[in-house]
């Protein structure tokens, strides 16, 4: 909303601060004016009919100052209020695991490692690496991946840790030294018979996308992966809208 200009009822005794860098041109406070409102210039007729509510005027006034937030700006906060960080309740998670045993459960890609465009490329800092291997040392831990074990592995490189590849359809256990890890025990594999299922799967996905640029096929061993994020979504909507128009 450009330069619009605001009415504020007598009863705001105080000034109001205008933000930095807001469009709004004036907030402030009036009191020796005959009408019960100040107008000032260029003012929106429907402000002036409006009750004199001074909560509801001013939180109107800074909403319509402030710019519009997206949708993934708002799902993202209305996500973290429902799972908040359970840094904030570390004392109570702490109390509550007293004589307990803890397991540490970890995700992979967007947690351990950044997000990037090639999945393969995903690799997690040496930092990070570290802060995982001081928490095997004090508790039994796992990371739980949509990726198959053999790619995560050479990913974090640690022995002492469980891995539960392809969405926990491939399990393996800790082993003593790096050299055995990629070989390492094999704990649970129930999909195992389906295996040249998914491979035909795999064949027939790679032929299907290989007409959609920037798009890619993940053979996760036990499931599968299609990465659609180095697509040009216009480039997609254009051809399947032509695509439509034909039948
Ligand atoms: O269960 P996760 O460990 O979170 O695995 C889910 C998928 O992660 C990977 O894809 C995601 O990360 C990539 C690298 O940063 C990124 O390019 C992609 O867009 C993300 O979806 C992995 O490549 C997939 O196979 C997993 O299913």
């Amino acid at each position: 909303m450009a330069n619009q200009e605001v009415v504020f009822p007598p009863d705001m005794g105080a000034t109001a601060a205008m933000a930095p860098g807001s469009s709004c041109r004036a907030l402030f406070a009036c009191t020796s004016l005959r009408s019960p409102y100040r107008v000032l210039p260029g003012v929106d007729d429907e402000y002036r009919a409006r009750p004199p509510c001074a909560t509801s005027w001013v939180v109107e006034a800074i909403r319509a100052s402030s710019p519009a937030r997206s949708p993934a700006v708002d799902e993202y906060a209305a996500w973290t209020r429902r799972h908040p960080s359970a840094l904030g309740s570390f004392e109570e998670i702490a109390a509550a695991a007293e004589g307990k045993q803890v397991v540490v459960f970890m995700d992979y890609d967007g947690t351990l490692s950044p997000i990037v465009a090639d999945p393969d490329m995903a690799f997690m800092t040496d930092e990070m690496r570290a802060a995982v291997r001081d928490v095997a040392k004090h508790f039994p831990a796992a990371i739980v991946t949509g990726r198959c074990v053999e790619k995560v592995y050479s990913f974090v490189g640690l022995s002492e840790l469980y891995y539960a590849g392809s969405h926990g359809m491939d399990i393996k256990g800790p082993t003593s030294n790096e050299e055995d890890a990629t070989a390492a025990a094999v704990l649970l594999q129930p999909a195992r018979e389906f295996l040249p299922v998914i491979a035909e799967a795999y064949e027939a996905l790679v032929e299907k996308t290989k007409g959609t640029p920037g798009a890619r096929v993940e053979n996760n061993k036990f499931c599968l992966s299609v990465h659609f994020r180095c697509v040009d979504e216009k480039v997609i909507i254009g051809s399947s809208s032509s695509q439509t128009r034909r039948f």
